[in-house]
């Protein structure tokens, strides 16, 4: 199984960088997490945010892979306990299957990507700023392995 997230965002300050690798690091390699940063559209004055957003869905869509699972992001999705994250991953790893994680920028995940995404996943009913939602999903997958793999850091 391999997990992506599709995160729109470049150059992320140090400390979510940090963050995020301080749980990435800790996953074996066949629970491995790759994340890939999409180029956020222009915003500003003049610029047309419909259009922002679009171009950034443009961008997902080009990188998703056939036969790879879609799971949005989404403050309105369901959600999902860490066992339920853990027992979601068993079952996408005995059925082989690769996971793409999509978070949206500034002003959300184009409506191509929610209606392409079989499942939207809410963190919170709180709107989080899409670094610290990188940084959550770094550490609930990494507790979702730990979990699996029984050790104590999931208690
Ligand atoms: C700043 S939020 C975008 C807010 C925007 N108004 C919207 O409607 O999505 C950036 C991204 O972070 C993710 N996100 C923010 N809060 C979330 C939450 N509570 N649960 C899941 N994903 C969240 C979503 O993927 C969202 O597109």
């Amino acid at each position: 199984m391999r997990l992506r997230v599709l995160a729109v965002g470049t150059r992320m300050p140090d400390w979510v960088t940090q963050g995020v690798d301080e749980y990435l690091k800790r996953l074996p390699r066949d629970f491995s997490v790759d994340i890939i940063e999409i180029t956020p559209g222009k915003r500003g004055k003049n610029a047309d945010v419909d259009r922002a957003i679009q171009g950034e869905g443009d961008a997902m869509l080009a990188k998703l892979r056939d036969r790879e699972r879609v799971i949005a992001l989404d403050v309105e999705g369901r959600s999902w306990s860490t066992e339920r994250l853990a027992a979601n991953a068993e079952q996408w790893r005995q059925e082989g299957h690769d996971v793409a994680c999509l978070v949206g920028g500034p002003d959300g995940l184009d409506p191509r990507l929610l209606a392409r995404a079989e499942q939207r996943w809410s963190l919170s009913a709180l709107t989080l700023p899409h670094p610290l939602v990188r940084i959550l999903l770094a550490e609930q997958f990494y507790r979702a392995w730990t979990l699996l793999a029984g050790h104590p850091y999931h208690r």
